[in-house]
């Protein structure tokens, strides 16, 4: 991307100067790594919370990539239930449980309200999450609910929607997909204590745990051959 934006720089030197490059890679870091960092903290809490599920993800990474090599990026299609995890760990713990100021730049009506231009308003997407009127049974944790077509717009958006939501949200499913399924892939994992692991939410502009997420986990014998592998192909 940086090579884009100094190729950029070539031809529109005047737009794309050493500053504007520099803020676009800082907003994009900023942006994109703390927030795929806390989607995955929720969502390891939530697959330790539902030992179920957690073997149902590994059994599909079985089936479909094996236990001779590690999983890769062109998996992540024919990993639907592990993308259900990530959907239904956004949908319980939005990261940015109020995505971001927007105002509105003329009069406008939203939802039958009248709204004055100018107006500065913040989208409650996790009171949208958890709407009863909207969601069933909203505070459990179901993936298997986004296996019968629950994907609605407006219902779940966890990376806003329209002209101003995440441009980032393929590389964030990409980056969240291949981190958590290595890690289901690689380790056997379970709770520090026989409780559940507490999910209450602590204060952050990227929604994180109060208590940061301790875990026990084993190496399976893929990280050996998945190493391996990794070796012979450098
Ligand atoms: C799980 C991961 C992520 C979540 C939950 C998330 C969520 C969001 C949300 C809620 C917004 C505001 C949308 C709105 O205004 O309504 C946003 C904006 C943005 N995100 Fe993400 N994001 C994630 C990952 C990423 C990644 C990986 C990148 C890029 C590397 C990225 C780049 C951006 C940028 C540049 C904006 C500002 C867009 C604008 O104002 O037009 N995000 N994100």
């Amino acid at each position: 991307m940086i090579d884009h934006l100094l190729s950029l720089q070539k031809t529109e030197p005047e737009y794309y100067t050493d500053d504007i490059i520099k803020g676009l890679v800082l907003v994009l870091i900023l942006a994109g790594t703390d927030t795929s960092a806390a989607t995955m903290e929720w969502a390891m809490t939530l697959l330790l919370n539902h030992p179920d599920v957690l073997k149902k993800a590994k059994a599909e990474l079985d089936i479909h990539v094996g236990k001779d090599r590690l999983i890769e990026e062109s998996d992540l299609p024919k990993l639907r239930y592990l993308q259900s995890i990530i959907s239904e760990t956004l949908r319980v713990f939005p990261v940015a449980p109020l995505l971001v100021p927007h105002m509105s730049s003329d009069d406008c009506q939203v939802g039958g309200f009248d709204i004055p231009g100018g107006t500065l308003l913040l989208i409650n997407a996790w009171a949208i999450h958890r709407d009863p009127q909207v969601w069933e049974d909203p505070t459990s944790f179901i993936p298997e609910r986004f296996e019968n077509g629950e994907r609605e717009n407006y219902k779940l958006i966890p990376f806003g929607t329209g002209r101003r939501a995440c441009p980032g949200v393929g590389l964030a499913h990409r980056v969240v997909g291949l981190a958590l399924g290595s890690l289901i892939q690689c380790y056997d994992w379970k709770k520090i204590s026989k409780t559940s692991i507490d999910t209450t939410e602590g204060k952050g502009l990227t929604m994180p745990k109060l208590e940061p997420l301790e875990a026990m986990c084993k190496a399976c014998e893929i990280i050996k051959t998945g190493s391996l592998e990794l070796e012979n192909n450098i």
